[in-house]
Parts: structure tokens; sequence; C-alpha cells
């Protein structure tokens, strides 16, 4: 007999993400959600097959190098979906029940890699939707601080290898967010952000 019954192994009761309550929106945490298999699969892959690129970008009269190597999938300007991205995204969807038709790949080869304060910018459609983040690899800190209220400290999410967060579609009205660079020892961390942008007009 199983003493421990299915219940074990399988309890749809259970919470399987975290919610912040953050005024003004909503973030929600799933942490594992991706296997570690899948997870170590899916590192391998994005980071052997991507056509990774480092940016250049004007600030006033200079140009400078994005610190971080991006890769951009989805849309008219994309790069073709493949088999992985799909169901990477396909995963995240049914989990969410949000539909994405953009993803943007950020590669951190080690720590002084790192995204700046920022908020996403807003689609061609002229609105927020929601950003599914998938991160393969290692922990980095996420830092999330709102725009205009003082009085709501500063915060950090370490994003783990098979992590999925889910920004509110108002999330990038109200907050800002970045990667910092760090002393510590780390190795190579690849986000995706699964976007949505004039999914109407364009349907691809
Ligand atoms: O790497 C991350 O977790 C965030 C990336 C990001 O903010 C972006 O690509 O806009
Ligand atoms: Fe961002």
């Amino acid at each position: 007999m199983n003493l421990f019954g299915d219940a074990a192994f399988f309890d749809p009761g259970r919470k399987q993400y975290k919610d912040f309550e953050l005024p003004d929106t909503e973030l929600r945490l799933w942490q594992q959600f991706f296997s570690k298999e899948e997870s170590d699969h899916y590192f391998g892959h994005l980071l052997a097959n991507s056509p990774w690129q480092q940016r250049k970008r004007k600030m006033y009269d200079k140009t400078v190098l994005d610190p971080r190597l991006t890769a951009y999938y989805g849309g008219p300007n994309g790069l073709e979906w493949t088999p992985e991205l799909l169901a990477i995204k396909a995963k995240v969807e049914a989990e969410c029940g949000h539909i994405f038709n953009r993803v943007l790949l950020n590669y951190y080869r080690d720590g002084s890699d790192s995204v700046s304060w920022h908020s996403d910018t807003l689609p061609a459609d002229g609105k927020h939707h929601h950003i599914a983040s998938v991160t393969f690899g290692d922990t980095r800190l996420f830092k999330v601080r709102h725009k205009f209220r003082k009085d709501i400290t500063q915060f950090e999410i370490p994003l783990t290898h098979g992590s999925f967060l889910l920004m509110g579609e108002t999330m990038q009205d109200f907050y800002e967010h970045h990667v910092p660079k760090t002393a510590r020892p780390v190795g190579p961390r690849i986000n995706l952000t699964f976007r949505i942008s004039d999914f109407k007009k364009s349907n691809n």
C-alpha cells in the first residue's frame, strides 16, 4: 500500500507561484517553472545556437556598446521562431493565459554584464501588455523600484535557473527594473522576455 497516496506527488491545491503584493500592478513568480533537466537543455541550446549580437546605442554624442548580448525573435523585424523558443513560449502561455508574439533574449556573460534602470518600451500598438520573463543559467538579482512613490522601498528578486516572472500590464507605467553588475563570481545567464506588440495589426 502506498501510505502517501498520490497527494505526495501531485497536489492540485498547492499554489505554485508567489504574488508580490505591489501597489499599481501585478507581479507573479514561479520558481523551477522549468525542471532542472529542461532548464539545462534550454540554457545549453540557446547559448550555442542564438545569433548573439552586442548592440550599440547612441548616448548623447557617444556610441556605447550594450553590456550584454542580445537576440530578438518574432514580428516583422525579428528572427524566425525556433522550435525551442516556441516550446518555451507554449509552456509559459499555457500557465498564464497570455499569447506572446515577440521574444528578446539577453545573455549576461558574467558579473560585468548588466541592464541599467529602465521600463520596457511601449509596444508599437501604443499600450503595455503582460511580459513573461524566463531565466536559464546563473542567478542574478532583478531589482524593482516604483517610479513615483518614494515610500515604496526598492526590492530585489533573485531570478533562478528555470524561473518565470510575469509582469502585469501596468508594471512598465509604474515601475522600473534593473539587473546590476556584481563582483560575485557568477556564471553566464540567459533571460528571455516574451512580449506582445501590434498583435491585431500584424497577427504574428
Ligand atoms: O535580464 C533580465 O532579467 C531583465 C531583462 C530586461 O529587463 C529587458 O530585456 O528589458
Ligand atoms: Fe526590461
